[in-house]
């Protein structure tokens, strides 16, 4: 383990680490900070949730001279959610030096944005679209830019995205320092990243797995129209702290939403059709667990921080081992444990054998909880919920009552009907989620890149690819995101 100390930080940054309760710094951490600090440029690939925000944070940081009031550090990032999470993190680290940071994104008024940028942020974190508003309004200066971060590198270079940092790249000076990270990093863009940088040293961490050894992934077996049963099932059993369930659509992540709200849980779901009041709503009600169970499409599935999930689920398979890994990893971040369950339909078992030997992970299959279990379940939570009434409440005042109740009845009977009360039995009302296709990898198609696909989705035949289209997510390429652009230029998510 390497001290922050022994990487050679400043006194302010120091301070701020110390803040924030970081003691040592991370694998990824130690190896790329003196890199990145020597000003090279760097290609960071290490699991998820092992600190790569700070790894490139902290660099870009130490060169920074706030007294200028210009921007001199720009961060790309896929998602809104992301670009305020890293823009936080920015200001944590930079706070005792007085760094500043800002998040652009769309979704939100342009003057408001204009005027906050008048104020002089030395760090900008941004999401492409509403960057390139702002360059071509020049209400973004890219003159005095020294670093440029890539976050989830490989999804910015990616079909949906390239275009748009193509652009922005293109209006950064020269003799910037880029910087590119991700927890996955196909070939075929590490080739792409590697022509955007100048001379880039890959920095890629030594675990054979691409997934955190902490996670314990399963998978269940499972027919479409049982999958929500089993989810509610799960739910119950296993009573998890904070939950993700990742979907392939937004209507399907709707459709569960209402559902698990129908049967009792405390269910939101976060999309891109939804306002970016609501989805910052809904994401600040799951980080304060006023929200359980978290619905989502693949906006979700990248970056996002967020103490406490125990356990991710994967309703629908996700298209991409680089998507698996990216979602699983949601949970056992910064060395916690964590559970990934994937639902499967049997027709999809061959493209899980393909996740599991890209991310090299083992996958292992595991029942479904029956009816009768998950009714187990709700009654431990309930009585769980006693137990803690017990231990810390005073409760002289129910004793009376409490007296009257066993005069008449045995304290089994009484106990049983307490925990009756506390047990939902909504829980049954059929809830019918609309079907989708199954992810399929078609003989001989398997490694073959179709044309006009992207590069690194590899894995996947014809079906795997409309698949993917029905996510809503880079709707039919390239071109239509471009259309997209030029309409609604960054107020529209693509996930
Ligand atoms: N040196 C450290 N010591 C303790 N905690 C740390 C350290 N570095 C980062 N963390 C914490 O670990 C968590 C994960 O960090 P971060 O979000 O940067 O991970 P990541 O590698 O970017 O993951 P992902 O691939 O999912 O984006 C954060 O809560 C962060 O504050
Ligand atoms: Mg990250």
């Amino acid at each position: 383990m390497t001290t922050f100390k022994e990487l050679n930080i400043s006194q302010p940054i120091m301070k701020s680490l110390e803040k924030m309760g970081f003691e040592e710094s991370t694998s990824i951490q130690a190896e790329t900070i003196p890199l990145a600090m020597q000003g090279q440029d760097v290609i960071g690939q290490a699991q998820t949730g092992t600190g790569k925000t700070a790894a490139f944070g902290i660099p870009m940081i130490e060169k920074i001279d706030p007294s200028q009031r210009k921007i001199q550090g720009l961060i790309i990032a896929p998602t809104r959610e992301l670009a305020v999470q890293v823009a936080e993190e920015i200001n944590r680290l930079g706070q005792a030096k007085g760094v500043r940071s800002m998040s652009v994104y769309g979704g939100q008024p342009m003057g408001r944005q204009i005027r906050a940028l008048k104020d002089g942020p030395s760090i900008v974190v941004a999401t492409p679209g509403r960057l390139l508003d702002h360059i071509r309004r020049n209400t973004i200066r890219t003159a005095d830019i020294k670093t440029t971060v890539l976050d989830e590198a490989d999804e910015m270079l990616d079909m949906g995205f390239i275009e748009d940092i193509r652009d922005i790249l293109k209006n950064i000076p020269d003799t910037r320092q880029t910087l590119l990270f991700s927890a996955t990093m196909p070939k075929e863009i590490r080739d792409i990243a590697t022509n955007l940088m100048n001379d880039p040293t890959e920095v890629k961490m030594k675990e054979k797995k691409m997934t955190v050894e902490n996670i314990d992934q399963y998978f269940i077996e499972i027919p479409e129209k049982q999958k929500f049963d089993t989810l509610t099932n799960h739910l119950d059993y296993y009573s998890p702290q904070l939950a993700i369930v990742f979907c392939r659509t937004k209507k399907r992540v709707d459709e569960i939403a209402d559902g698990l709200q129908t049967r009792g849980f405390r269910a939101e779901g976060i999309h891109g059709d939804l306002t970016q009041g609501k989805r910052m709503n809904v994401l600040n009600k799951f980080k304060n667990s006023r929200v359980d169970v978290l619905v989502a499409t693949d906006v979700a599935a990248r970056g996002l921080d967020i103490s406490g999930v125990t356990h991710v689920y994967n309703f629908d398979i996700p298209q991409d081992p680089e998507g698996y890994v990216h979602r699983i990893g949601r949970t056992g971040r910064a060395g916690r444990t964590g559970e990934a369950v994937s639902f499967i339909t049997p027709r999809e078992m061959a493209h899980l054998n393909v996740i599991e030997k890209v991310t090299k992970s083992k996958i292992q299959r595991m029942a479904p909880p029956t009816n009768q279990e998950a009714k187990r379940g709700q009654q431990q939570a309930a009585a769980d919920k006693m137990r803690k009434n017990i231990e810390k409440q005073p409760l002289e005042d129910y004793y009376e009552t409490a007296s009257e109740l066993l005069q008449d009845y045995d304290s089994k009977t009484v106990v049983a009907a307490a925990l009756k009360m506390m047990t939902k039995e909504r829980r049954n009302i059929p809830v019918n989620i609309s079907s989708i296709q199954p992810i399929s990898v078609k003989k001989g198609q398997q490694g073959k890149n179709k044309k006009g696909g992207p590069p690194n989705k590899k894995y996947y035949g014809k079906r795997g690819q409309s698949g993917r289209n029905q996510g809503g997510r880079n709707q039919g390429g390239r071109n239509n995101r471009k259309g997209n652009y030029q309409k609604r230029p960054s107020s529209k998510s693509h996930y």
